[in-house]
C-alpha cells in the first residue's frame, strides 16, 4: 500500500468542515481522480496529503509512516517522494523551461547548490530526456514567460517527473485549458506516469476525462465521500447524484 487515508477530517479555522472522515487506500501504480462539485473538499484532500495544511482529525500513512507524527526534516522528504502539478502551473515564469524542469531536483540538494543552480551532468540529460517525452525539447531555452499554457502544463509535467515522485498529486491540472489541450495534457500525463509506474491522483472538474483516463473515481460532496470505485461504475445517474446540489 502506497497511501493510506484513514477517518480524515479537515476543519478550517472558520469554522468550514470541508473534509469529514474520509478514508480510502491507494495502491502503487493507480490512476485516480477526484471529482465533487465546487468547494466539496477535493484541494483541501490534496493539500492535506503532501502536508501543505494540517488535517484536524484521522491519521494519513505514506509508505506506512503517519506523516502527522513525522519531525520537519523527515516531513522534507517524504515531500520528496510527492511531486505536485498545479492548475496555475507555479513555473518560475523568468527562468527558461529547462531551468524549470531542472527545479524538480531542488529537494535533493543543498541550498547552497539549489541557488547557485549547480546540476551534475547526469541530472542535465534526464531533464532533456524529460522535455523530449513531453515533446517541448525545442523550447528548452525559452522563458516559461512567453509560453502556451499547455506549453507550460507541459514543463509542469517534466518537472514533477524530475522530482522522481513515488505519488503525484495533480490539483486542477487542466482547469485553465481548452478542451483540446486538456485532452492533450491528460494524453503525456498518462503515457508517462504509466511508463514509469508513478501513482497519480488527478482533482477534475470534467467527469468526461475522469472517466477516460482513470482507473478508479472518488468523488467527494461537502466534504464527504459519495463514491468510490472502478471508473467504468461511474454511471448517469451516479454523476447527477455527486453534483446535485452544486452552488
Ligand atoms: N484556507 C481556507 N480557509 C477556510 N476555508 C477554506 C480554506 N480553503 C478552502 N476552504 C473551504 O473548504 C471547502 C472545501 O474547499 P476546497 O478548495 O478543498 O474544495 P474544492 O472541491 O477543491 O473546490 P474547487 O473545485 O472550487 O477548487 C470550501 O467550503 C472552501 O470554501
Amino acid at each position: 500500500m502506497l497511501l493510506s487515508i484513514k477517518n480524515v477530517s479537515k476543519k478550517y479555522n472558520n469554522g468550514t468542515n470541508a473534509l469529514k472522515n474520509i478514508s480510502f487506500d491507494v495502491e502503487k501504480g493507480e490512476f485516480i481522480s477526484v471529482i465533487g462539485p465546487s468547494g466539496s473538499g477535493k484541494s483541501t484532500l490534496l493539500r492535506s496529503i503532501n502536508k501543505m495544511i494540517d488535517i484536524s482529525q484521522g491519521s494519513i500513512l505514506f509508505e506506512d509512516k503517519n506523516i502527522e507524527s513525522l519531525k520537519k526534516t523527515q516531513i522534507e522528504l517524504v515531500r520528496r517522494e510527492i511531486g505536485m502539478i498545479f492548475q496555475s502551473y507555479n513555473l518560475v515564469e523568468r527562468l527558461t523551461v529547462i531551468e524549470n524542469v531542472l527545479h524538480g531536483r531542488l529537494g535533493y540538494k543543498s541550498i547552497i547548490a539549489g541557488i547557485l543552480g549547480i546540476y551534475s551532468e547526469e541530472e542535465k540529460k534526464e531533464a532533456f530526456s524529460f522535455l523530449e517525452r513531453v515533446n517541448m525539447t525545442k523550447y528548452a531555452y525559452q522563458k516559461c514567460s512567453e509560453l502556451s499554457g499547455g506549453q507550460k502544463q507541459r514543463v509542469g509535467i517534466a518537472r514533477a517527473i524530475m522530482q522522481k515522485p513515488k505519488l503525484l498529486l495533480c490539483d486542477e491540472p487542466i482547469a485553465s485549458l481548452d478542451p483540446k489541450t486538456a485532452e492533450n495534457i491528460m494524453d503525456y500525463l498518462k503515457k508517462i506516469v504509466t511508463e514509469l509506474k508513478i501513482t497519480c491522483i488527478v482533482n477534475l472538474h470534467q467527469v468526461d476525462i475522469a472517466k477516460k483516463y482513470s482507473d478508479r473515481i472518488i468523488a467527494l460532496n461537502k466534504g464527504e465521500k459519495i463514491f468510490d470505485d472502478k471508473a467504468e461504475k461511474l454511471t448517469e445517474k451516479m454523476v447527477e447524484f455527486i453534483y446535485k446540489d452544486q452552488e
